[in-house]
């Protein structure tokens, strides 16, 4: 039993996530990445499953985040978190490139940030935010402003293990003392 756990656990690979940063001005270096780093210090909290980062910094250039998208899937990535370019202004085409390269749809996420976001700044409303599935990979999208991140993640982390589970993603597990996952029993 004990040797079969070893086992199991010696054999899985670590579950690769995508952190992709969208931003015209951290791309170019005009200030650095904050919200990137938030993400991957979240996953690092919470996450008692073993985990690596696919970790890429672009412009808003929807060709360019759907070129992203499907390499980072391609390279095996099973969740992609993306910041940034989700608001109305011109060049905020993150959701566009994000349903171009999805099979299938999860507005359910972008609607539970927007709720608790809403909480916190009216500005909330202008996150285009959402979520799809490529193949055996989710991907959501969080808004640009660091500050966001920690408050996104914690309102839908809890169903992101489970939906991985559904499309054949990777298992991941989370601390239950940082946030709580459902899964159904049965
Ligand atoms: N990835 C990030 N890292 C650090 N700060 C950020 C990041 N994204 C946004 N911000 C901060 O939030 C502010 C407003 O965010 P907003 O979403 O409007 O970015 P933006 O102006 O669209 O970014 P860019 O022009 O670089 O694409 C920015 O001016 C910046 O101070
Ligand atoms: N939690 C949270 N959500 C937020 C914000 C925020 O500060 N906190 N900023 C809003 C603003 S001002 C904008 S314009 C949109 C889109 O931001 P993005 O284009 O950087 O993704 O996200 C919104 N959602």
């Amino acid at each position: 039993m004990a040797d079969n756990k070893v086992m199991g656990e010696s054999t899985t690979p670590p579950a690769k996530i995508g952190i992709l940063t969208v931003s015209d001005r951290a791309s170019r270096g005009q200030y650095q990445d904050q919200s990137g780093p938030a993400i991957r210090e979240y996953l690092t909290e919470v996450l008692s499953t073993p985990f690596e980062v696919d970790y890429r910094v672009i412009p808003d250039e929807q060709a360019l985040i759907e070129e992203t998208l499907i390499d980072m899937e391609r390279g095996g990535c099973g969740l992609i978190l993306t910041t940034g370019g989700t608001g109305p202004a011109v060049r905020d085409v993150t959701p566009e490139a994000t349903e171009r390269v999805c099979s299938r749809m999860m507005p359910g996420f972008g609607e539970l940030m927007r709720k608790v976001s809403l909480e916190q700044t009216p500005t909330a409303i202008l996150s285009r935010q959402t979520a799809g599935i490529r193949n055996a990979c989710l991907i959501v999208n969080l808004p640009g402003k660091p500050r966001s991140i920690r408050l996104c993640l914690d309102a839908v982390f809890p169903a992101i293990p489970y939906c991985l589970d559904l499309i054949g993603g990777p298992y991941l597990e989370a601390d239950p003392a940082k946030v709580q996952v459902f899964r159904p029993a049965n």
